[in-house]
């Protein structure tokens, strides 16, 4: 942390660390969590004053204390921890999901995060009044624009620090009050000049002037008639306290100027923009009326038809928002019984009137505007569909203006290069506060965190988030602003003219060389954008149709919003890898030593390299042998299955061989018996055997169709065949060349014998069966 610290120091820090997110290794290094890969700490520095009279964006952070049922409920707040009044260091609870990640190694379980100011949660609502809005009302008064708007997950207390509670009203009312006491006798009478549009303003005959008095009075007698509890008490009496009434006149006022105070109050839901102030007695909550956005002819934004109304006192102006408030859409969530799911936007213009003058030109006009932005909420814990739509468009403005303001950011840190454009018509968020972040005025922000342990996850993205809202100084996007809105031409006779509507404090800010190089560069800029505009469609001019944007689904949006939160997520990894890069470059002699080693590790790992391709080769070596093998060893045991069933082949070749061999002796035996017989008897000739061929008597034919039937019963082919096959069996011959005297001596020839006492047998059909068999 004491490294951080360091690192943190102005005197030890480059320009571009001031604006970029840093890591710190710190306990790490000490055996922390023994994880050397990943500093245990990430630095982030959202709103640093690199240069405090470029800075325009201050970024606040309050820390609500627990309630009431949170502490019934145990919850632990360890977990977030004030380390000076500008240095935050958040520690992940073990059961959030950033532990988990910072077990795996994903992340770090500590993030260090810097604030123009810190607010614990014992600060007062008038201390933080005098810390942040206090000298943003005298800037009005003096007739700049000021924005301030808070931002948090919901239920981290936006709206109470916006409007307040009970006896503790917030910077709102509070402002609201002082003004008044400021502008005490200094107040113009009449209700003839109107704020419109953008910044004009406009002469109101009488007819107007009536239509708008009854307006007025209408709205704030609805207080009454529907008893609304205007929630603070007594607002005067309430705001001002006694160390805020010191200094409180209005001193520093122009002599010979009278005011006019306008307020308006409007919500933007579900990307609607809504009118808090139409009064209409008709009008059914369900059923209201949608506003639409502007562009005044130089292409500044504004809410067209929007209610303004004259207030002449802190008490008038509460009970409009008081009014407005009725109209705010509002719901329980899982987080908040009453969470506001809106977007909810409150102006103070104040007129600048010279009653002496009639031309308008005399006239001066400036702007408060406070914006309660809808809280940051996990879409997956709506379990509700309208809360989930809500939840969707809520983060997704959120997010545009996240993009709009890391675009503004990097503009500026990089003029040489092409700007990006900046994403403003992306949500009507936005788009209405355009003009604060390119030349209207200023805007600071205020981030709000509930110290929970269980919304920890939540609570660390919001301020990841607010990270990337640093410095954005007026003049460059101011002159971006007026390119993309009236051309080269018209910004080039703005600059050369000195005619840049900003004030004082910012037109002392550039030299004339300095601003010469940003006409040069953005020229530049400009000449890029023409040439890819002829191939693209113009993104600046055309502005996406409401029906359009409404087509956009509720998955679309949770896609969006996921992606952003990656986005800012690597955005700060990325700043983290660029601060570590340079954190472990070793200067000097050191360094000689830590290049030959960095060599040496180099030429170890080219060697395992060449090792490991080695031993891929070998490894594949090895697994074509083997299946090689596998190959050999099935043709093997087939070969050896072969070689079997030849061998019974053989053997069943060879019974068979004897039998007919057997046969033909059985035959040739009977033959010469029944010629025995013949000559024994020859008047009575013995009938052939049944299934010789008809015997002729007596023919010597008789005995050479034997021989014929000798060779029929014989087959030759098939013996040809296996002869191929087992080369080194015997041949058959053999066997037809045994001697009649070896066949009579085989146990057919025996048992032949043994039946020539027995009717002659009928073995003629055997042959034929073997050999169809066969
Ligand atoms: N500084 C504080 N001191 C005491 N109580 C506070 C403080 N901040 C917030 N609270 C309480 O915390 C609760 C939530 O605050 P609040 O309604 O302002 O949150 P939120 O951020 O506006 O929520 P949402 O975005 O859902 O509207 C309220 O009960 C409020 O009174």
């Amino acid at each position: 942390v004491k490294m951080a610290l360091t690192l943190l120091s102005p005197g030890f820090r480059s320009d571009e660390e001031d604006e970029m997110a840093v890591f710190e290794s710190t306990a790490a290094e000490h055996g922390g969590l023994g994880r050397p890969r990943l500093p245990e700490i990430s630095v982030i520095s959202p709103g640093l004053d690199r240069h405090p009279s470029t800075t325009k964006v201050k970024v606040y952070l309050r820390i609500r204390p627990l309630t009431e049922v949170e502490k019934d409920r145990g919850e632990e707040q360890g977990c977030v921890l004030v380390q000076d009044e500008k240095s935050l260091l958040l520690k992940a609870p073990k059961e959030s999901q950033n532990m988990r990640n910072a077990e795996r190694g994903i992340t770090q379980s500590m993030h260090k995060f810097s604030f123009s100011k810190i607010f614990g949660p014992d600060t007062t609502q008038q201390q933080f009044y005098e810390h942040t809005m206090k000298t943003m009302v005298k800037d009005v008064l003096q007739g700049e624009n000021r924005l301030l708007y808070t931002y948090g997950v919901t239920n981290s207390g936006k709206t109470y620090t916006v409007q307040g509670s009970g006896r503790e009203a917030g910077i709102l009312p509070r402002a609201l009050a002082s003004m008044f006491m400021k502008l005490k006798g200094r107040l113009y009478g009449g209700m003839d000049l109107k704020p419109i549009m953008y910044q004009d303003i406009k002469q109101l005959d009488p007819t107007e002037v009536k239509v708008e008095e009854s307006r007025r009075n209408s709205l704030l007698k609805e207080v009454y008639q529907h008893n609304l509890a205007t929630q603070l008490e007594d607002v005067d009496s309430v705001c001002l306290e006694p160390d805020s009434l010191s200094n409180s006149g209005g001193d520093d006022l122009k002599d010979g100027v009278q005011f006019s105070i306008w307020v308006s109050y409007y919500e933007i839901y579900n990307e609607f923009l809504y009118d808090l102030l139409d009064a209409s007695p008709s009008m059914q909550p369900r059923k209201r009326v949608t506003l639409r956005l502007g562009d005044d002819k130089q292409g500044n934004p504004y809410v067209k038809d929007l209610t303004w109304i004259q207030v002449c006192s802190a008490e008038e102006a509460w009970r409009v928002l008081t009014v407005g408030r009725r109209n705010q859409s509002f719901a329980c969530t899982h987080l908040n019984q009453n969470s506001s799911r809106s977007h909810s936007i409150f102006s103070i213009r104040i007129l600048h009137v010279h009653p002496e003058s009639v031309s308008d030109q005399a006239m001066r006009i400036s702007e408060l505007t406070i914006c309660d932005l809808a809280g940051s909420e996990r879409c997956k814990e709506q379990r509700n569909g309208e809360r989930m739509k809500e939840a969707n468009n809520i983060n997704t403005s959120l997010l545009t203006l996240g993009r709009c303001i890391a675009a503004l950011r990097h503009n500026q840190n990089n003029r040489s290069r092409p700007p990006q454009v900046v994403p403003f018509r992306d949500s009507k968020l936005t788009r209405v506060l355009q003009g604060f972040f390119c030349g209207k005025g200023t805007s600071s922000m205020v981030v709000n965190i509930n110290p929970c342990a269980s919304i920890y996850d939540e609570t660390l993205q919001a301020l990841k988030f607010s990270a990337i809202a640093t410095q954005v100084i007026l003049i460059f996007t101011l002159v971006l602003m007026i390119f993309f809105c009236f051309g080269m031409s018209k910004a080039l006779l703005y600059i050369l003219a000195g005619a840049w509507p900003i004030n004082q404090d910012q037109s002392g800010l550039y030299s004339v060389s300095e601003r010469d190089q940003e006409i040069e560069a953005l020229s530049a800029a400009l000449e890029k954008q023409k040439t890819q505009s002829s191939t693209m469609p113009d993104t600046f001019s055309e502005v996406p149709r409401r029906s359009q944007r409404l087509t956009v689904n509720s998955q679309l949006s949770s896609l969006r919003y996921e992606l952003d939160q990656c986005r800012v997520e690597l955005l700060t990894k990325t700043e983290e890898l660029a601060k570590l890069k340079t954190q472990l470059e070793v200067p000097g002699s050191a360094g000689a030593l830590t290049n030959a080693a960095d060599r040496k590790l180099e030429e170890g790992q080219r060697n395992l390299r060449q090792l490991r391709q080695d031993l891929h080769r070998l490894g594949m070596d090895l697994q074509s042998g083997e299946r090689a093998c596998c190959r050999n060893t099935g043709g093997e045991r087939l070969r050896q299955a072969l070689t079997t069933a030849d061998e019974t082949l053989a053997k069943q070749d060879q019974i068979l061989v004897e039998l007919q061999n057997n046969l033909l002796l059985v035959k040739a035996d009977l033959r010469r018996k029944a010629e025995t017989l013949v000559q024994t008897q020859p008047t009575r000739p013995l009938p052939p055997p049944s299934g010789y061929p008809s015997a002729m008597p007596g023919s010597c034919m008789k005995r050479g169709c034997a021989a014929a039937v000798d060779n029929e019963n014989r087959p030759p082919e098939k013996r040809q065949f296996f002869h191929s096959l087992f080369p080194t069996r015997t041949p058959n011959r053999k066997y037809n060349t045994r001697t009649a005297e070896e066949a009579s001596v085989t146990p057919y020839s025996r048992i032949l014998r043994s039946r020539q006492q027995s009717p002659p047998p009928s073995p003629v059909p055997t042959p034929r069966r073997i050999r169809g068999k066969y």
